[in-house]
């Protein structure tokens, strides 16, 4: 056992911080996704929670305990994502008690179509630094940014279309490096955001700390003073969103985290859930049907996995094709990893809507493991949008640029 996992392990198992002395009333209810609450810290001055979010799980969800979380995270996800684009997260004692008052504070706060409630026999929840706490912040959830081999269309776009969604937005433009598809991609988050549909998550704005809808949005910019007060239209309002929001992307730094992003999804991605399957099936000859009796990995698993993977993206060898049990772990892991990456946010703190100049911090959220359990969710749900879409008389044609000969791993 390393001397820094050590550390991190005894922090994790005792943590010192016991939310409990705080008032469940100084937590204010910000956002929340399908597995977890998170609040922001409003209370009394307290460096300890002062600029940090909590993020509690819902019950009925498989939301691994906050230690795995974390380890996962410091463990894992930091040997694939430059640390300065991810968020520092410590474990804090809970009651039942004090969570049971929490979500009875926030049940008006929250949106109706969200199903699930806090999980109250949680003993420790987990805080991180507040990511929306500056004046404009906005988050995207970008979902997955590559054209599966022999489709036309992504993986987004036949989804969206199979959900009735009406979006122009494709994960590929903006992930494209062009700065006009970006654009592009960019008017069209925006655009589905006005159009007011609530259960779309790809696209939240935050102002002044909390999370601000289409028709908040030119009081609050007035209010908080962010506006010149030349502008009167919502209009000119998009144009600014975007237009800072892009030149924050077009930056260098912004712009590797994006080829990051991308490159993770598409080589973890690997054989895709149908080539998973099918390995599955060669491997247990139809003995055990897809995903029986798999065990998430363990930590130490995980660890061998990524150096693994790491060998062979830098060597370009590729993993051994032999269909037997260690390859098809390997390739489940990896399926697995990239769940991860392909459902995650990015979250971008702009520094003012009419200076775009000034340097943006980006970072990614949301890089829990995923349950292995949903292997078979995963490729019914992809045969389902597969299905249904290819009925479709007018099927989109998306763009992928991949070109990965200038994309290095960071490390
Ligand atoms: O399956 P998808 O692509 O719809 O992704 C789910 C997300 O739906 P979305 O498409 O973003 O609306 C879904 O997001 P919402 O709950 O719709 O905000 C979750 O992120 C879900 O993961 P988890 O249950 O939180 O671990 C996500 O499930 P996984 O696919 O990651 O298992
Ligand atoms: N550090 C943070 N600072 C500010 N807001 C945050 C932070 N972490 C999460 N959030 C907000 O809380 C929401 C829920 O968090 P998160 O995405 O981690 O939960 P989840 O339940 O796993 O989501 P999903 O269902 O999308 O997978 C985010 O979409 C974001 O709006």
């Amino acid at each position: 056992m390393g001397a820094k996992w050590a550390s991190t392990f005894r922090r994790l198992m005792h943590p010192s911080l016991d939310i409990t002395t705080t008032s469940p009333s100084s937590w204010k209810y910000l956002s929340e996704g399908g597995a977890t609450l998170v609040f922001a810290y409003t209370g009394p001055s307290d460096e300890r929670f002062d600029q940090r979010v909590l993020r509690l799980g819902k019950n009925f969800t498989a939301v691994e305990d906050e230690k795995s979380i974390i380890l996962f995270q410091t463990e894992i996800i930091s040997c694939l994502v430059p640390q300065k684009h991810l968020v520092h997260m410590e474990a804090v004692m809970l009651s039942f008690s004090w969570l049971e008052t929490v979500s009875t504070l926030c049940a008006s706060s929250r949106p109706a179509w969200r199903t699930g409630d806090i999980d109250l026999k949680c003993t420790s929840g987990f805080l991180a630094p507040n990511l929306v706490s500056s004046p404009i912040s906005v988050e995207i959830k970008p979902k997955w940014s590559f054209l599966r081999p022999g489709m036309r269309t992504c993986r987004f776009c036949m989804h969206s279309s199979c959900r009735g969604w009406t979006t122009s937005y494709c994960p590929l433009d903006l992930f494209s490096s062009s700065p006009s598809r970006m654009k592009n991609a960019l008017y069209a988050l925006y655009d589905s955001w006005t159009a007011g549909a609530a259960t779309q998550n790809n696209f939240r704005l935050f102002i002044g700390g909390g999370l601000v809808t289409r028709n908040d949005l030119l009081p609050i910019l007035r209010r908080l003073g962010l506006l010149h007060s030349s502008i009167a239209e919502e209009n000119e309002v998009r144009e600014l969103v975007v237009g800072s929001l892009h030149a924050s992307l077009l930056q260098p730094e912004s712009l590797t985290l994006l080829k990051t992003l991308n490159r993770l999804q598409r080589t973890l991605d690997g054989v895709g859930i149908e080539g998973l399957a099918s390995l599955w099936d060669k491997v247990y000859l139809g003995k055990k049907t897809f995903g029986e009796g798999i065990l998430q990995p363990t930590l130490n698993e995980w660890k061998s996995f990524v150096n693994e993977y790491l060998e062979h993206q830098n060597s370009s060898v590729s993993s051994q094709a032999q269909p037997d049990e260690v390859h098809l772990r390997y390739c489940i892991l990896s399926y697995l990893l990239s769940a991860t990456f392909k459902d995650c946010s990015i979250m971008i703190k702009l520094p003012d809507l009419h200076h775009n100049y000034s340097p943006s911090q980006i970072t990614l959220i949301d890089l829990d493991s995923k349950p292995i359990q949903r292997l078979q969710k995963w490729l019914e749900q992809d045969r389902n949008i597969v299905y249904e879409y290819t009925v479709i008389s007018r099927q989109k044609e998306c763009v992928d640029d991949l070109d990965m000969s200038t994309d290095r791993l960071y490390n």
